[in-house]
């Protein structure tokens, strides 16, 4: 649904060139919901800003539903930003106008009659829940509901796709929660595909089908959750779902992380590996969490004998499709799946 190749944009300020985005490729599948993680100045903003060509990057392509939109001239390229929705952390609100007003404003710069717009606004508002707010000013009503007023109108020209640069920042916990889970019901109900940028794990977490770690213009790590949480050494997992301190490995033993995600999370892996082995399997510790649509979960076992030794049992557990990450003896994490 948005293809971006090679994409690369760079700002000149006080006689210095700031490279904002360097090199990046992305691809956000129809229907997903993906997550682009970084702090402040890594090029979040830049990135998605060039998405919808509000920037012009120096270099590279997007594609958003099939159309490369640097082709595209000044009407046609504005016809093409009404079919994708953006959201910002400030709402960008009007202030003089009530929220019915604001969320009627894209209707009216598209032309659509009177009738068919209160029609239009009145769906959107109810889409989002603030039927009865729709006489309210934005400044009498609460971020959450700005928010939402801001999702309307986002949504009014129908678009593919969604961009949201910091939606939730502004928010607070339990604010966040409800305008990420409105995110996701859209997303499901709408066919929405979303593009978002966020400093919060946790929103990644929440939402995403898929994300990306970003820092000085350049993408670290993306992926499926799916695949990044089975991926040993990724960052996003450790972040996803930190796993617990590890103490020291007891010589003659050895110590294994094992995750698994989905289906696999319902095998019972530990009792068939003791009596295939005869081993002693014993746990020092797990979770299992809910992360976006998936369960995953992470269990720290320990086995007697030096990894050596427990080759074929730590083969039995990878060839099962679970990810085993081996503790060093200096307990530093040294295996790889
Ligand atoms: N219009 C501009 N002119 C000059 N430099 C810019 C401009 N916009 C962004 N930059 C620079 O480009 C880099 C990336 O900025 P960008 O806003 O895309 O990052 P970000 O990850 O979204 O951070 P934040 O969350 O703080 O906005 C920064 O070094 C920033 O100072």
């Amino acid at each position: 649904m948005i293809q971006i190749e090679k994409l690369r944009k760079t700002y000149r300020a006080r006689g210095r060139t700031v490279t904002a985005v360097d090199g990046v490729d992305l691809r956000v599948r129809e229907g997903e919901i993906f997550g682009v993680l970084g702090r402040s100045g890594a090029g979040k903003s830049t990135l998605l800003r060039c998405v919808n060509l509000l920037e012009r990057p120096d270099s590279g392509r997007v594609v958003v539903d099939g159309r490369d939109l640097s082709t595209l001239s000044g009407a046609q390229l504005r016809a093409a930003r009404q079919r994708i929705g953006m959201i910002h952390q400030h709402f960008g609100l009007l202030s003089s106008r009530t929220v019915a007003g604001n969320v009627a404003f894209p209707l009216e710069v598209m032309g659509v009659p009177r009738r068919e717009r209160a029609r239009r606004v009145a769906e959107l508002l109810e889409l989002v829940g603030l039927a009865e707010h729709a006489g309210a000013y934005p400044a009498q009503i609460s971020g959450g509901q700005k928010q939402r007023v801001g999702i309307a109108r986002a949504l009014a020209g129908r678009p593919r796709v969604l961009l949201s640069d910091e939606a939730t920042s502004a928010l607070d916990p339990q604010t966040t929660g409800s305008i990420l889970e409105l995110l996701r019901g859209l997303n499901r109900e709408l066919g929405l595909t979303i593009l978002l940028i966020t400093h919060e794990m946790e929103v990644v977490k929440r939402i995403c089908d898929a994300a990306a770690i970003m820092r000085d213009g350049r993408l670290t790590e993306s992926g499926p959750l799916a695949e990044l949480l089975t991926r040993p050494g990724s960052e996003l997992a450790a972040g996803l779902f930190p796993l617990p301190e590890s103490g020291a490995v007891r010589p003659g033993t050895t110590v294994a992380d094992v995750t698994f995600v989905g289906e696999a999370a319902d095998r019972p892996f530990v009792s068939t590996l003791a009596r295939t082995y005869a081993v002693d399997v014993n746990i020092l510790g797990g979770a299992v969490e809910q992360v976006g649509d998936l369960r995953v979960g992470r269990l720290r076992i320990e086995l007697p004998g030096d990894p050596d030794a427990n080759a074929a049992q730590l083969a039995h557990l990878r060839e099962a499709g679970l990810t085993v990450e081996v503790h060093g003896r200096d307990t530093a994490l040294e295996g790889t799946s």
